[in-house]
């Protein structure tokens, strides 16, 4: 098969070539890469019972996602009823109208596995049959058509051949699919012929089933493979190009070429599950896919640097990509929920190939009269040329030509001695004149010259002036430059100082400053006068810090010891409450002579013992009852009645008992609980009167207030009798004397069962009070613990950026003065050279 070798020609005009051909989608050579997105149906069970997470909007130029978060805009949006037919009229017939004006035109399908590029490119049927129902027919195939009927319609006679080829790749490597048993072709690239795959067969095609059976037979040799996602998914990128070589009636010839790549789709591993095989090809595939994006990437943002070498891929796709060509990506994707990550993926990969822009020429070869035409035209311009030059004799000098140039001119002889000196031999406009005739050489010799010898002189009058004027400016900058070597010398010194007190920071270790004839420096001074103030100021923090944490332990202090002498105030008034009960018991035991008889023993062995037993103290006859108490002692209220009897009798009144008085009013005591039941009082004459009820509670309180008497307690006492009643029917004061005392005994044993609660309680409460003492103690040395870990972290935070800030700004004028003094030296250096080269002269 042969090759014709085609020249492109850059500046071709559009109008004589596009005259008798349909128009070009845009006049201007430079396009951007159009691009269009398509939904196809949701092709099984699945997605059907799925979500839509992405739909083309009816305007059919913007693709949305369903919870409108995304919103993508394209050349156009096919929703899924759209048919293989509107695909071809708005992104094949386009491509292939280019392609016949003498463009190279592109169509790539690009996204994920089973979003429909195939079925988009070639149709459905297009690998089972070579006659494909037409209206299921994808680009490729209607490509083809429309190119034949165009042939079919065209009215001007002009000669086409067709061929196409198609190759696949696969896993990296390129392979004829017309020769299946050629492999591993190669891409090359020639300056005549640009980049083309070496090796790659070109059939020729002379009708639209020619084209169908190449697909058929390509197809068939394509790599496809059984993935999850798609029963029949393409394991290798196919690209199938179709060149259109037109040989007009003049003899000029136009060749356009049309690619149209069916990409394998990206997969996610995880969904399409392939595993031995297929993964590796779906790693190469993925690995492709993402050396595409970068390409992608690198020309939308104008990167010098294009990686097309990164893969075959993109390699063989330079041209569409950035290139000759013009370049059309078609998206497939799925608007179901379950494949949207990818569908957004493809989208965004849209969006971003938008922004590439192609520089699209006309393929166009002259013919070989228009060539001799051209090439005489161009003598003839290059002779009148010549004519020009010697008519003006010679080249003409600068001050005899317009304004502008001449202060251009002015402007380049005053530049550096160097460049003049080989400006006249390397001067483009002097080489052009070299070619002229021996005159004119002679002439152009002299001139330059003359010219020379001016530039000469005015460089030495120039370097002259120099001289007078730079002598004492180098004598300044010298002395510049000693004092900014000094300053630097006293800033390194600095810049050591502050890295040995950051060291000996960290360390924590105290490093000897260093010493020398700078420490006297100012700068130096400063440093030092800010780090001694930062060291101040990280003192006098900590000191601030520990200072708090004293407050903090000595508040907690008081608060415990507050708490204590709560606590043993608590106690003291319960053992204070236990010893007044104690008396008052010892009080009511010694009302009748008999009961003291009786408790001088066993009231000391009875009631004494076990309350001492409980509250660990010793009873006492009298005590006074705690002042806390609401409750008045019985005894001061007895006292108050008959105080002076109480008193000549030096016998303690007994609680609850009225003790006997020859004259004024006894005063009742109620005691309220099962002492009732053992003592019914009623009003009986006794030597002792007591009225004793209750309403059955037994929580031992003694009541001596007559305000209890309606509810708990009724006491009636016989003011006027001499002689009590006695709760006991019986006149003997035997009897009298036991029904009393066993009263005693019960109430006794009452009070001890009462005390012993009481005791519980107070342990109880008082625990309680441990506790609570123990949670505040836990709080507090929490509240400690958080306020050291601030004070540590703000320490630290504090050490490190001021110590950062203070090294940047160090740093800082430092960098400055270094720049400076360089800057100095290298004019001191100029100049020091200027000198030299003047008294050389
Ligand atoms: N527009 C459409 N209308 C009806 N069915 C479609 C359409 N697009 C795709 N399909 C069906 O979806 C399935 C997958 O399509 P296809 O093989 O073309 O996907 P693909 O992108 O080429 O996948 P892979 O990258 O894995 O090769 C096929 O069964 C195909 O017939």
């Amino acid at each position: 098969m042969s090759e014709r070798l085609v020249a492109r020609h850059p500046e071709l005009p559009a109008t004589a070539l596009e005259s008798s051909s349909p128009q070009p989608r845009s006049s201007r050579n430079t396009t951007s890469v159009q691009v269009v997105v398509r939904f196809r149906p949701q092709v099984n069970e699945d997605e059907q019972q799925d979500r839509t997470a992405f739909w083309a909007l009816p305007n059919e130029r913007s693709v949305q996602s369903v919870d409108g978060t995304y919103c993508f805009d394209f050349m156009r949006a096919f929703a899924e009823a759209a048919t293989q037919e509107d695909v071809f009229e708005h992104v094949g017939k386009p491509v292939v109208s280019d392609v016949l004006n003498g463009y190279n035109g592109t169509v790539l399908a690009y996204g994920q596995t089973s979003s429909g590029k195939t079925y988009s490119m070639f149709g459905p049927e297009s690998e089972t049959t070579t006659t494909p129902r037409p209206e299921l027919q994808g680009i490729v195939p209607r490509a083809a058509r429309q190119v034949f009927q165009h042939i079919e319609e065209s009215l001007e006679y002009t000669e086409f051949t067709l061929r196409c080829s198609f190759m696949e790749v696969y896993k990296e490597k390129m392979k004829d699919l017309l020769r299946p048993n050629i492999e591993a072709l190669r891409v090359k690239e020639l300056p005549q012929r640009g980049l083309f795959v070496d090796g790659l067969s070109r059939e020729y095609v002379t009708c639209a089933a020619d084209v169908q059976a190449v697909i058929a037979a390509g197809l068939r040799s394509r790599v496809v493979g059984k993935t999850r996602c798609n029963l029949h998914s393409s394991r290798s990128h196919v690209i199938f190009v179709l060149h259109v070589e037109q040989s007009l009636p003049q003899g000029e010839e136009k060749l356009g070429k049309l690619t149209l790549v069916d990409l394998a789709g990206s997969e996610k591993v995880s969904k399409s599950e392939c595993v031995g095989e297929t993964l590796e090809e779906a790693k190469k595939i993925n690995w492709s896919l993402s050396a595409l994006g970068k390409v992608i990437d690198a020309l939308a943002e104008q990167r010098p640097h294009v990686p097309y070498r990164d893969s075959q891929l993109t390699r063989v796709l330079q041209e569409a990509l950035g290139g000759n060509c013009r370049t059309t990506l078609l998206v497939a994707a799925s608007g179901a929920q379950q494949h949207a990550d990818e569908t957004l993926s493809s989208l965004r990969f849209a969006t971003r190939a938008k922004s590439v822009r192609n520089v699209a020429k006309v393929n166009y070869t002259y013919s070989p009269e228009q060539l001799l035409l051209l090439v005489a035209k161009l003598q003839k311009q290059l002779a009148s040329a010549h004519e020009h030059i010697v008519e003006l004799g010679g080249f003409p000098r600068p001050a005899e030509e317009s304004p502008t140039h001449a202060e251009m001119w002015e402007r380049t002889h005053r530049s550096s001695s160097a460049r003049l000196s080989k400006r006249s031999v390397s001067s483009p406009k002097f080489a052009i004149s070299d070619e002229a005739s021996p005159t004119a050489k002679f002439a152009k010799d002299l001139k330059s010259r003359e010219a020379e010898e001016d530039d000469l002189e005015a460089e030495d009058d120039r370097l002259l002036y120099n001289e007078a004027t730079l002598t004492p400016l180098l004598a300044a900058a010298r002395r510049a430059i000693a004092n900014f070597e000094e300053t630097l010398l006293a800033q390194e010194k600095s810049l050591t100082e502050v890295r040995l007190l950051r060291a000996s920071r960290e360390d924590g270790v105290a490093v000897p400053r260093p010493s020398g004839p700078s420490e006297s420096g100012e700068e130096q001074d400063l440093m030092s006068e800010r780090f001694r103030a930062l060291q101040h100021a990280v003192n006098a923090r900590s000191y601030k810090w520990r200072l708090q944490l004293e407050e903090f332990r000595s508040e907690s202090l008081a608060m415990e010891s507050q708490m204590r002498s709560t606590f043993a105030q608590d106690l003291e008034r319960a053992l204070a409450e236990a010893r007044w009960k104690l008396s008052e018991l010892q009080d009511t035991e010694a009302i009748s002579p008999r009961a003291e008889a009786l408790s001088g023993e066993s009231k000391r062995s009875r009631a004494g013992p076990k309350l001492d037993g409980i509250l660990g103290v010793a009873a006492k006859p009298k005590i006074a009852r705690p002042v806390p108490r609401k409750h008045v002692s019985p005894s001061k209220r007895l006292a108050a009645g008959s105080s002076k009897e109480a008193k000549q009798s030096q016998v303690p009144t007994p609680r609850g008992v009225a003790p006997r008085t020859p004259a004024g009013p006894t005063r009742g005591v109620a005691l309220r609980g099962s002492f009732q039941r053992t003592v019914e009082a009623k009003s009986q004459p006794a030597e002792d009167v007591l009225w004793v009820a209750g309403t059955g509670d037994t929580s031992g309180e003694i009541f001596p207030e007559h305000g209890h008497q309606e509810d708990t307690v009724a006491v009636q006492r016989e003011a006027s009798s001499e002689t009590p009643e006695v709760p006991c029917k019986s006149e003997d004061p035997q009897q009298k004397y036991d029904a009393l005392h066993t009263g005693f005994q019960h109430h006794q044993e009452l009070l001890e069962t009462q005390r012993k609660l009481r005791g519980l309680t107070q342990q109880i409460h008082s625990k309680d009070l441990q506790l609570s003492a123990l949670r505040h103690e836990i709080r507090i040395k929490d509240a400690l613990l958080g306020c050291l870990q601030d004070e540590e972290r703000r320490v630290l935070e504090v050490n490190d950026s001021e110590l950062e800030m203070l090294l940047e700004k160090a740093l800082s004028p430092l960098a400055a003065i270094l720049t400076r003094a360089r800057t100095t030296h290298r004019a001191a250096q100029d100049v020091e050279r200027q000198v030299s080269s003047l008294s050389a002269r």
